[in-house]
């Protein structure tokens, strides 16, 4: 939450790291650039002097028209070799941000990414984090150098002559008013075009995510139009925004370069009565002509200062999203692996989901979550998962808080098969060695094999070389969930939490995933969340969840002869079932 005060110069230090020196040397080398860009002015004024002097030496001249050469060349190459450091040490500075926006993600509770639509967040950290590249890398050694020069040549300008240095000057506060007419209103007007290039870029990928939907319901016209919708008042805003500010920029870009409307007839007037020489009239109508040009970029780049600020306000937002509370280490060690709930509750925002849950799991055993639809398990699960972090109450591995584990350490001692199991755009053995990243190719085939991918896999077109393709799209559902098993298999880890999927149904996926997590979680605690309850009769024991409360806990022979809500679903079970063949037991 400290970080929140910062301000974005200090972000930027911080994102900038131990690449700061080649920011200093980047600005170093533009003023050696400016230097050399007004020297040559002065070499100028100089060859003018000679000439009205009537210098008839030609070699002079010659050597001041190389120097002067040598000199352009010189500030070409020094701008060449600022803007090459400045564009190193942001390209670090985008690599920083994008891994430090990254390792947050993965460190605050799902709901909080969850909640975030997911064109949002793609945007930020590839397109707009990418947009401020060019402004980073450019504004120090340009904002320098166009600062510089003009300050230089003012500074020049009063050695001549000060009254012709202000004379110079005289167009510069007439630009300038009418340069601030078109910032009235400047930034809800960037603030309204950000927010509506976000609204079409989150239409655009929820229009591609959601194509299968779109195409099956025939909605394509309408999802489209919402589309086109977006579109057009992203454009509708710029549009209105440009049109006020046209007038106004047209005048100050008329105002700023007209040095010699005042410079012309003052500067003769002091010729005429003599008080200023012909050659330094001549130098000061050159050097006032130069003048404004650097003023006016330096002044464009008000409007990527205002991008970047706003970028940065997204990115460090995020940055200061609250975080799942974890130590880097453990601060104590579990004695086994057995799970408890103490009156844990849990909000979605304001809607409380959990009403004081107490669930004791003994380690080794297999345990199920049943119940009606939206009563609670999957948060259950996923709390257990330390996917989110309990409102209130406590949930304790071993006799240890979870809260006093660190997620790395955690997520070790706990494999969580969700129903959404993504599948990475990459070959499908590398899909489960996610598991462990240091299994070996033959450990990836054995987990494969225990849990019944093995045959499907070879008969793909690359076998464990095929790849998945974006969320696993080429595979079939029960097909993604063997993986997953795989994937939990291959990690071996003493705590297994189980979504069972139920969309896959047929007695033959059904059969092959129940006989591949049986093998998965021999001798582990195992944490069920059970749609077909056959699956679950021979569990130690099954906690039914009923909104939001545990309202039965037992086995299955306890909870029938208790004759409530488990006996009840038991019976709707029972009605569906007897038309199937039995199901295999995971326990
Ligand atoms: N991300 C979320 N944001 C807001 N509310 C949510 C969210 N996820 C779940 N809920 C709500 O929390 C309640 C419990 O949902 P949960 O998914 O835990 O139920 P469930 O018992 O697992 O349901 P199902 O058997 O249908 O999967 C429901 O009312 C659901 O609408």
């Amino acid at each position: 939450m400290k970080q929140k005060e910062k301000s974005v110069t200090g972000w930027l230090a911080d994102f900038t790291g131990t690449h700061k020196n080649l920011y200093i040397a980047s600005v170093l080398l533009a003023v050696c650039g400016v230097a050399c860009s007004i020297v040559p002015y002065v070499i100028m004024g100089d060859v003018v002097s000679r000439l009205i002097a009537g210098e008839r030496q030609w070699g002079i001249y010659l050597r001041e028209g190389l120097l002067m050469a040598v000199l352009w060349l010189a500030r070409v190459i020094f701008h060449a070799l600022s803007t090459t450091c400045s564009h190193k040490a942001t390209f670090h500075v985008l690599g920083n941000i994008r891994r430090q926006v990254c390792d947050k993600l993965a460190r605050v509770p799902l709901g909080r990414v969850k909640d975030t639509p997911s064109g949002s967040l793609k945007n930020i950290i590839v397109e707009r984090i990418d947009s401020i590249e060019t402004t980073l890398a450019h504004i120090l050694p340009e904002f320098t150098s166009n600062l510089l020069a003009p300050v230089a040549v003012f500074v020049y300008l009063c050695v001549i002559d000060w009254r012709m240095a202000l004379v110079s000057l005289v167009s510069l506060p007439l630009g300038l008013l009418a340069y601030m007419g078109m910032m009235i209103g400047y930034e809800e007007s960037f603030k309204n075009t950000v927010i509506k290039t976000r609204i079409l870029n989150d239409t655009a990928v929820e229009y591609i995510n959601g194509i299968e939907v779109i195409k099956a319901f025939g909605k394509a016209q309408s999802s489209y139009e919402k589309f086109k919708i977006a579109a057009k008042e992203g454009a509708d805003c710029y549009i209105e925004w440009m049109r006020r500010c046209n007038v106004f920029f047209s005048i100050a870009m008329v105002l700023f370069p007209c040095t010699a409307v005042s410079v012309l007839p003052i500067g003769g007037l002091f010729v005429k009565n003599g008080t200023l020489a012909v050659a330094d009239f001549v130098l000061c109508l050159i050097l006032s002509l130069g003048l404004t040009a650097p003023l006016i970029t330096v002044m464009s780049y008000s409007d990527d200062i205002g991008r970047l600020r706003t970028i940065l306000g997204e990115v460090t937002e995020i940055l200061c999203w609250e975080e799942l509370s974890r130590p880097e280490e453990d601060k104590k060690k579990p004695a086994d692996y057995s799970v408890t709930l103490k009156d844990v509750t849990f909000a979605y925002k304001e809607k409380e989901v959990l009403h004081g849950i107490d669930m004791q799991i003994r380690p080794g055993t297999v345990n199920a979550l049943v119940g009606p639809s939206g009563s609670g398990k999957s948060t259950i699960a996923k709390l257990i998962a330390s996917l989110w972090d309990v409102k209130s109450g406590s949930i304790c591995i071993g006799g240890v808080d979870i809260r006093e584990l660190s997620l790395e350490e955690y997520n070790r001692r706990v494999a969580y098969v969700s129903q959404d199991n993504y599948l990475f755009d990459d070959t499908i053995r590398e899909n489960i060695r996610m598991g462990r990243m240091d299994a070996t190719d033959a450990e990836v085939e054995e987990a494969a094999k225990k849990s019944g991918c093995h045959e499907f896999i070879m008969q793909l077109e690359n076998g464990y070389d095929t790849v998945a393709g974006g969320a696993g799209g080429h595979l079939s559902g029960g097909e993604r969930q063997r993986i997953a098993i795989a994937r939990a298999m291959l990690k071996d880890a003493p705590i297994v939490i189980l979504d069972e999927a139920t969309a896959y149904t047929d007695p033959e996926n059904e059969a092959v995933i129940q006989s591949s997590v049986a093998k998965l979680v021999q001798g582990k605690t195992l944490i069920v969340i059970a749609h077909r309850l056959s699956t679950i009769a021979d569990a130690d024991c099954i906690f039914v969840v009923d909104d939001g409360r545990i309202a039965e806990r037992g086995t299955h022979r306890e909870l029938l002869e208790n004759g409530k809500l488990y006996a009840k679903m038991w019976k709707a079970h029972i009605g569906v079932k007897n038309s199937e063949r039995e199901g295999v037991s995971y326990a």
